[in-house]
């Protein structure tokens, strides 16, 4: 190649980076995770201190399930009323709709079996406060076959976890994920 030619390839950001897939590519990865998500569930968990980006991390990726055709809901603690309770908010306003509920053994109860049944990822935000979330996780992603995406703080003020369930799941989310 002439030598002017490739110096301003190099240069231009746009040479930097492959290609974007064509389409059929894309409708491919759909697929792909809609077939992934037929065999098995998944749980992944956002840990950090408070104003890390926890909320944020989880808004982002619950965008990007929906982005991909998948269907989502967002349940948070009805403990955290800080910004109101008909959406999960972060510290800078971002917000998505969501249920509010005291524990989650209720949440399936709470939407309706049928309406639970529909959604292939659910957010869960301030997963700290939830005492069932150990329980609630490993029956809706063994036995449902459900995408949980959970944030929630490391440990409390004092730097200690006070639930066995929480860190239960902190430590194996590991082991069950891909279960
Ligand atoms: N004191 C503050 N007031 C307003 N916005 C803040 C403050 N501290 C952090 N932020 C913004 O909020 C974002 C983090 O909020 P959020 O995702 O709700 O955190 P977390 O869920 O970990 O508490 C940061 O990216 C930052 O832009
Ligand atoms: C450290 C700490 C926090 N909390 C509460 C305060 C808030 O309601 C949430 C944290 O929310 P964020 O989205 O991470 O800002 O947890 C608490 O009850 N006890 C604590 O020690």
């Amino acid at each position: 190649m002439e030598k002017g030619k490739r110096d301003r390839e190099i240069s231009n950001p746009l040479f930097s980076f492959p290609p974007p897939p064509p389409p059929s590519l894309l409708l491919m990865d759909v697929a792909a995770v809609r077939l992934r998500s037929s065999f098995h569930g998944e749980v992944h968990v956002i840990i950090g201190p408070m104003f890390a980006g926890k909320t944020t991390a989880l808004l982002r990726r619950i965008q990007s399930e929906r982005d991909n055709g998948r269907s989502v809901v967002m349940v948070k603690s009805s403990k955290d009323s800080r910004y109101g309770l008909d959406c999960v908010v972060t510290h800078d306003g971002k917000k998505m709709p969501c249920f509010a509920v005291p524990n989650l053994s209720t949440f399936r109860a709470h939407i309706g079996h049928e309406t639970y049944n529909k959604f292939d990822v659910i957010g869960i935000d301030e997963g700290q406060f939830f005492e069932d979330l150990y329980d609630f996780c490993c029956e809706a992603a063994d036995i449902d076959k459900k995408t949980i995406i959970i944030a929630g703080l490391d440990g409390d003020y004092m730097r200690y976890y006070s639930s066995k369930s929480k860190h239960n799941l902190y430590n194996s989310s590991k082991l069950i994920t891909f279960c």
